[in-house]
């Protein structure tokens, strides 16, 4: 009893001792902490303010380990085979640390995230931030993936820290946010879906916030939230530091500057050669359009009926390379993807946009990142901050609709020490867009298509699209879609409709004519309320307040299936606008289609000519929006035949050809079975005589129908393994995907 007693003393004892020990330990380890924030405290007060901008300077190297800076940070930079800075992160870093407000703007690839994901955890770390301080930093972002991409980075670097970070983007549970939002040091979100915490979240409190850092705002603000903008910066206190990056200056950014930053640091680099670069001059022009010097840019002028033959011929002989093709809107990535994924290329094909589920643009681009050749069709979605390794080319189908666009498209390759190629496809009539890129100084040369090696697929494309209806909807909707883009253009030196052949573009799609199309009025009612829902879809979240923000902003034509990234337009008051469709190659009138019904009568009779409605028109017509859509079509041509006749002999001639194609692969295959027929026969012979009642079974079965019918089922699995091919590698991404989420523990 005794000895047990004091056993358990002994025991109390030792855990007694232990507890002392581990109270000493962390004792220990809080003033380690404590001397080593103080040492970086003092190393980051000595920090000059930046005063290098009124010159053009080169700058000098530096490693991270020379930094003011955590060892935790350290260890996680090193642990990521980070050790020199860039030029940006030389110059930007040691202003973040040192608490300045900052603009700052530099190249595609050229390091920024990093310029500001150091500074926010230093900043809590220094600050010794715990999760019951609550969120310290925000870090907004346009888009979900460049949200995702740098939450990577962040929680990267946070590996050491006990700093918590949170992603908060549209396409996710709310309510499984709204459980951990109040668990979070460190927010990256998207600004929809940030207001919609601050408005419907009890958790959310960014009552202590320290740095707010404003990635890419030119597109924030493009997207056409500024009032969002406004609303955030309303909700937080105004004692904190902000970093604003942005690869333009354009007015709206200014006055974004002016709203958010107080003194601020203008900090920009041009011409960035690896870890090199050179200090640029505030607001100077070239901090706006510098590429990467390792970056190799073409252009090229096609005429719309080849853009698919060149892309087609491009893509064959490319076939070891990583390309991102870049097209206007959403339909003519799925269409490019749907068609030429048929045409089995030889090489993994991809495509990404705005409105796919969450979790397939994510696993499509872990799979792009990962891939070593594929070749990646997307929307500007994808043009913006986001970091793919390694892409060769870069191949823009459609012509940009500004030099931000084209910047940040090209941007995607030649990405910090690597080089790439990016080649421009123009047609005749945007050739103005060549001056635009020399007068901003950026090196396009020009290459000259050889028509003997070009590839003509439209054969090839007509037969598909006449096989497949939902690929024939598709590409009529790509076709759409793109003519409606370029109708919305602001820049009408480049983009003018007029100069397109409707039908020259549509039967490069494998369409037989060209599909009507009607151009949306600017700022409809209609076309505000599609605003609201593609809004909502991108971003998560739009409240009621901020509506004019999209009636001032955002202008959608009324297909609502259209990519909101692509058919914004800003800078336009769109509600005074008077602003007409310049082209009207053939204006319908408005059918009138409320007709006064009229009693009639008995035994009088109604005029036939007044009752010629056309349904298909009527639903438009009686919109009240409708009657602002002027509709417009192809022009004739002048044709003999019309339109009608020209559809029955395209369909004609595709059958014939289907029929000429299924003739040639019925006697192919007929000569493989007889070839195998023969091998079997040979092979049974040599077998000897025990097996000569099977080779009797042979030979009848030579002359049996079903053995003729084995071909045909045999080829048609070939052309469904052909058609599914692309979704299986499709299984491939959603399990990367789910990966990717897994791997990346949110909270
Ligand atoms: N100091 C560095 N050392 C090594 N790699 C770096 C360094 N800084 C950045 N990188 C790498 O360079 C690539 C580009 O960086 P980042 O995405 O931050 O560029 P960015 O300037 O934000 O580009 P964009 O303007 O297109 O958004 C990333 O893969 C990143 O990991």
């Amino acid at each position: 009893m005794d000895s047990n007693k004091k056993y358990r003393k002994g025991d109390r004892n030792k855990k007694g001792s232990g507890k002392f020990n581990q109270n000493d330990a962390r004792k220990t380890r809080r003033d380690r902490e404590a001397t080593s924030i103080s040492r970086v405290n003092a190393a980051v007060e000595a920090i000059p303010l930046y005063s290098g901008l009124s010159r053009v300077e080169r700058v000098k190297q530096e490693k991270f380990s020379d930094l003011p800076v955590s060892e935790k940070t350290l260890d996680a930079l090193a642990a990521a085979d980070y050790e020199t800075l860039t030029a940006i992160q030389t110059l930007a870093i040691p202003q973040g640390l040192r608490g300045s407000d900052a603009l700052i703007a530099a190249p595609t690839g050229s390091g920024k995230t990093l310029c500001f994901v150091i500074p926010v955890i230093e900043l809590l770390w220094r600050s010794r931030w715990s999760s019951l301080d609550g969120i310290g930093a925000i870090i907004l972002t346009p888009t979900r993936e460049l949200a995702v991409q740098i939450f990577e980075v962040v929680t990267q670097l946070l590996k050491m820290h006990h700093i918590t970070a949170g992603l908060v983007i549209g396409g996710k549970s709310l309510a499984t946010e709204q459980r951990h939002i109040d668990r979070a040091n460190i927010l990256v979100a998207t600004p929809g879906r940030l207001l919609q915490h601050m408005d419907e979240s009890v958790g959310f409190s960014a009552d202590n916030l320290k740095l707010l850092v404003l990635d890419e705002a030119d597109r924030i603000l493009d997207l056409g939230f500024e009032r969002t903008m406004e609303a955030i910066l309303d909700n937080l206190s105004s004692d904190r530091q902000t970093m604003l990056f942005s690869a333009t200056q354009t007015k709206s950014v200014k006055a974004l500057a002016k709203l958010s930053l107080e003194d601020p640091q203008y900090i920009g680099i041009k011409q960035v050669e690896g870890n090199e670069g050179s200090a640029a001059e505030e607001n100077s022009e070239e901090t706006l359009s510098a590429t990467p010097k390792k970056l190799s840019q073409f252009y090229t002028i096609i005429g719309e009926g080849d853009k698919l033959n060149v892309l087609w011929s491009f893509i064959t002989s490319h076939l070891k390379s990583k390309i991102l093709v870049f097209v206007t809107s959403s339909k003519q990535v799925r269409f490019f993807y749907e068609a030429l994924r048929r045409m089995r290329p030889g090489i993994p094909l991809l495509h990404l946009f705005g409105r796919m589920k969450l979790q397939k643009r994510t696993s499509t681009y872990g799979d792009f990142c990962k891939s070593k050749a594929a070749c990646l069709f997307a929307t500007d979605v994808a043009s913006r901050g986001l970091d793919f390794p390694a892409v060769d080319w870069v191949v823009q189908v459609d012509c940009p609709e500004s030099l931000a666009t084209y910047i940040h498209r090209v941007g995607r390759t030649a990405r910090y020490t690597s080089s790439g190629k990016a080649t421009l496809f123009l047609l005749p009539s945007e050739n103005k867009f060549v001056d635009q890129l020399n007068d901003s100084r950026l090196p396009a040369k020009k290459m000259v298509v050889k028509r003997n090696k070009m590839l003509d697929i439209t054969p090839k494309l007509e037969s598909i699209v006449a096989a497949n209806t939902d690929v024939k909807h598709l590409a009529q909707r790509a076709v759409v879609s793109y003519l409606k883009a370029v109708h919305l253009f602001a820049d009408k030196e480049v983009f003018n409709l007029r100069e397109i052949d409707f039908r020259k573009l549509a039967h490069s799609y494998g369409l037989p004519s060209a599909p009507r199309v009607k151009f949306p009025a600017v700022g409809g009612t209609k076309a505000i309320k599609v605003a609201k829902v593609k809004a909502q879809n991108e971003f998560g979240y739009v409240p009621r307040k901020n509506a004019n923000d999209i009636r001032g902003k955002i202008e959608l034509e009324q297909d609502d299936d259209e990519d909101l990234l692509q058919v914004k337009r800003t800078n336009r008051d769109l509600v005074n606008d008077t602003h007409e469709p310049e082209y009207p190659p053939t204006i319908e009138p408005p059918v009138k289609t409320k007709q006064k019904l009229k009693i009639l009568s008995s035994g009088e009779t109604r005029k036939t000519e007044a009752q010629h409605v056309q349904f298909g028109e009527s639903e438009e017509q009686s919109d009240p929006e409708g009657s602002e859509m002027p509709t417009v079509v192809a022009e004739s041509s002048g044709d003999e035949t019309s339109e009608g006749e020209r559809e029955q002999n395209f369909l004609k001639r595709v059958r014939e050809k289907l029929e000429e194609e299924d003739q040639n692969d019925v006697a192919v295959q007929k000569e493989r079975i007889r070839g195998k027929h023969k091998k079997q026969r040979i092979s049974s012979r040599r077998e000897g005589d025990m097996l000569s009642s099977a080779l009797a079974m042979n030979e009848t079965a030579d002359g049996n129908p079903n053995e003729v019918e084995r071909p045909s089922s045999e080829y048609s699995s070939q052309a469904e393994e052909s058609a599914d091919q692309a979704e299986q590698e499709y299984g491939h991404h959603e399990d990367a995907a789910l990966k990717l989420l897994r791997s990346t523990a949110r909270f």
